[in-house]
């Protein structure tokens, strides 16, 4: 025996020692992630921040393992083509455990400064740690042949016998579908033109970048400036969302007022829906009614600022759970947001005429959401968008049945794919029985930038407003404001 070990054995307290469970590296949380979104469907950005603070990972061990999990989630599509090609070995027929270390070891080879015999050996020796020793031969093997060749020339070969849509689907690791859906929705938007492909490239790229952490300072409930003056606070004003924070780095956890839900993370396109609504309803001590609300980013916006104005908030979600976020995320208007669960088609018929303001934010594909959610592209289907589209319009009949005459409707996705935006709202303004109102403009009174820049040019005389991540570092939310007659 060592006297190093007898030593600590006779340590104060005596007794046999208990083994300190083994620290756990940014790979094995990435892996442990990777797994559970491949075998559980997980969302690896509510997952992730939990992983983290369980394993207690120092900030630069965190921040590796959101690029390992995040960039390996986004890289699918490339990744798994390259370790087809290199090794005859498609990750997808491979258990869970076995494909995301694969995956994982292709995204360290190709896209991150990582040597290349770290990537092999670390990865493998965290497939083994959690217990996927039996694999780990394989894994070694295929991440060796990966290693032959640099991304460039990978993409260069699997490229050479494609067609256009589906090289660039390749180059930047999204489904062929996807990348033809989103040149349509720049067309249809007013991005087409000579500078339409260019336009396209860039909106696939910032899919692939991180997404800073957007926080919304709550109107009435948290001081925005006064946050950005505290010492060592990481968090800068937003140059879009006039509540809006930009936090640098660190755990929103630790931002003054996240706590008691008086900061809130949240996207600042989504920060400006909630507040063009408000902006668009004047009305004193206004109602407002949140048909879609969970999991109530955007309701806790409306309950700030109808707090304000002596107004009241009603938010409906055909989800129980979504309904209890819906109460969490308001916890500072609890007495002016009422949460309820429920169908909001069936809200316009048993509250017809009700409501001075109504926000029906529908459930859509998320295409606009890709860079906060990595595993979206790869699990959405080109069938979803015509699957969706009776409920999103149901829900908007219902939204314009629920409000009073000369009553605000805000419409909104975050995805800009036509057939739910224009497609859906198109649709309704040939009943006569809204007016469309200018969605541009209250964005630009808010923000003090140009209405152009968030005008949707095709159709609707340039009165749809669509926010793209290149142009304002956002979602791509779109957003149709109407009036009912
Ligand atoms: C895009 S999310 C809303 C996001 C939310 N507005 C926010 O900012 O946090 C769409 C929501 O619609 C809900 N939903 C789906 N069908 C619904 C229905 N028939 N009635 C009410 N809510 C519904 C979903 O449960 C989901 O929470």
């Amino acid at each position: 025996m060592s006297e190093r070990r007898s030593g600590k054995q006779s340590r104060a307290g005596g007794g046999p020692r208990r083994r300190e469970p083994e620290r756990r590296s940014a790979r094995d949380v990435a892996l442990g992630v990777l797994t559970e979104v491949d075998e559980a469907d997980a969302y690896a950005n509510l997952l992730l921040p939990a992983r983290l603070r369980d394993a207690g990972l120092d900030p630069r061990d965190a921040s590796l393992a959101t690029e390992l999990t995040y960039g390996t989630l986004r890289g699918l599509g490339l990744y798994d083509a390259v370790a087809e090609a290199a090794a005859d070995r498609h990750p997808a027929d491979l258990d869970p455990r076995t494909a995301s270390a694969v995956r994982m070891g292709v995204h360290q080879l190709l896209n991150m400064r990582v040597a290349d015999h770290a990537a092999v050996s670390e990865t493998v020796d965290a497939l083994r740690r959690a217990g996927g020793g039996r694999s780990s031969g394989l894994v070694n093997a295929v991440l060796r042949r990966v290693s032959a060749h640099d991304a460039d020339t990978w993409i260069e070969r699997l490229t050479a016998d494609r067609g256009a849509d589906e090289a660039l689907a390749l180059r930047t690791s999204h489904p062929a579908w996807i990348v033809r859906a989103l040149r349509i929705a720049l067309r249809g938007h007013g991005r087409g033109g000579d500078g339409l492909e260019g336009a396209l490239q860039d909106v696939l790229e910032a899919d692939n970048a991180p997404a800073k952490v957007s926080l919304a300072a709550l109107p009435g409930l948290a001081d925005r400036d006064g946050l950005t003056a505290v010492d060592d606070l990481p968090v800068a004003r937003a140059d879009l969302s006039p509540i809006g924070l930009v936090l640098e780095a660190g755990d929103p956890r630790d931002v003054p007022g996240v706590a008691d839900a008086h900061v809130r993370v949240q996207d600042q396109g989504s920060q400006l829906v909630a507040l063009a609504l408000t902006a668009a309803d004047t009305t004193a001590e206004p109602t407002w009614l949140d048909l879609c609300a969970g999991p109530g980013g955007k309701t806790a916006v409306l309950g700030a600022v109808a707090a304000g104005r002596g107004g009241r908030v009603r938010a409906v979600d055909s989800s129980e759970h979504r309904t209890r976020l819906v109460r969490e995320s308001t916890a500072g208007t609890a007495g002016i947001v009422e949460a309820v669960h429920a169908d909001g088609r069936t809200v316009g018929r048993d509250q017809a005429g009700t409501f001075s303001g109504v926000l029906v934010d529908v459930p859509c594909t998320g295409l606009g959401a890709l860079r906060r959610r990595p595993e979206a592209r790869w699990r959405r289907r080109p069938d979803d968008v015509a699957a969706l589209a009776p409920l999103q319009t149901e829900l908007l009949h219902s939204a314009i049945a629920a409000a009073r005459p000369g009553g605000i409707i805000a419409y909104s996705t975050c995805s800009p794919h036509w057939a739910e935006t224009a497609g859906i709202v198109d649709d309704v303004l040939g009943d006569g029985e809204v007016e469309l109102l200018d969605a541009p403009a209250i964005l630009s009174e808010l923000t003090g930038r140009s209405a152009e820049t968030f005008a949707s040019a095709a159709r609707g005389g340039g009165r749809f407003a669509q926010l793209w991540p290149d142009v304002h570092g956002t979602d791509a939310m779109f957003l149709a404001l109407l009036a009912r007659r």
